[in-house]
């Protein structure tokens, strides 16, 4: 049995799920302090998504627990205040402007009128939204949307976030706020669990990486270790680790996988 880390923030203990008889994970643990940005790193298809859909008590696993700060995820009622998520496709009302689906989330997560009302401001402010806050999400660009679903998912101020591609179809400038967001956020002890191809994000921002391959974590640590191990070189970069690491560099670890 894996020891329960008493300040992890996100525990996850051999998860696996399978869709009919494709397997997406295949036995999954998570040990992650709190306070901590996790970069978490995988090939499309590797697992990711449905990670982080078991993390959030979204979806079952086939097998395997996931506790978020001691709270077994399928406890609902206790989870909801604690977890915030960014889904690859964020929920919105394309009837709402920007403000009135803030000012519903804020009401839907009880966060205290005053505290939601300081916030959405804030909110709107920091992501260039307060102009065109009262116009429907409808008229919205890709990257306006994403930037009030981000907001929705931090406005009750949870203990742990989870970001699935945050910075998609984001401009330059708010892909920067949004790096520093999470840094900050982390910084004032909360716990960023971050999943993006952008690698260079990943390595600003994240304490420790986790690489997820066909269902199972193949590589973990501080980023500067993972880089070392994977033995892709003097001056490697994150992305030449990952290549190396999942085979997507010249093809010759997956070469060696069928061998
Ligand atoms: N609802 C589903 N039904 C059947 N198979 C699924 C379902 N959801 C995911 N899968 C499969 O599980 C595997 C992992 O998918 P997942 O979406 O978690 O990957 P990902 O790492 O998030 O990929 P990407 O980087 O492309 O978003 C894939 O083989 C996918 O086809």
């Amino acid at each position: 049995m894996p020891s329960t880390t008493p300040n992890a923030a996100i525990e996850a203990t051999d998860l696996r799920k399978a869709y009919g008889s494709e397997v997406a994970l295949d036995g999954v643990s998570l040990s992650i302090p709190s306070g901590t940005v996790y970069g978490f790193l995988g090939p499309n298809g590797a697992g990711k998504t449905t990670t982080m859909r078991l993390l959030t008590g979204l979806s079952r696993p086939s097998s395997g627990t996931v506790r978020v700060r001691g709270v077994p995820v399928t406890d609902r009622r206790k989870l909801a205040p604690l977890v915030g998520y960014l889904p690859e496709t964020p929920p919105l009302y394309d009837e709402f402007s920007a403000r009135e689906q803030l000012e519903y989330v804020a009401d839907l997560r009880d966060v205290p009128r005053e505290d939601a009302h300081r916030r959405i401001e804030e909110y709107l402010d920091r992501f260039d939204l307060t102009a065109d806050a009262d116009r429907r999400i409808g008229t919205y660009s890709k990257g306006m949307r994403q930037k009030t679903a981000f907001a929705q998912s931090v406005l009750h101020d949870p203990d742990v976030l989870f970001l699935d591609e945050p910075t998609a179809g984001l401009d330059p400038k708010a892909v920067r706020r949004i790096r520093e967001f999470v840094v900050e956020y982390a910084d004032a002890g909360a716990t960023v669990f971050l999943s993006t191809h952008i690698l260079p994000i990943v390595e600003a921002v994240a304490d420790a990486v986790g690489v997820l391959f066909d269902g199972r974590v193949v590589a973990e640590g501080a980023p500067e270790a993972v880089t070392a191990r994977a033995e892709a070189g003097e001056n490697a970069s994150l992305e030449d680790a990952f290549l190396e690491i999942t085979g997507g560099g010249d093809g010759s670890r997956v070469a060696e996988a069928e061998e």
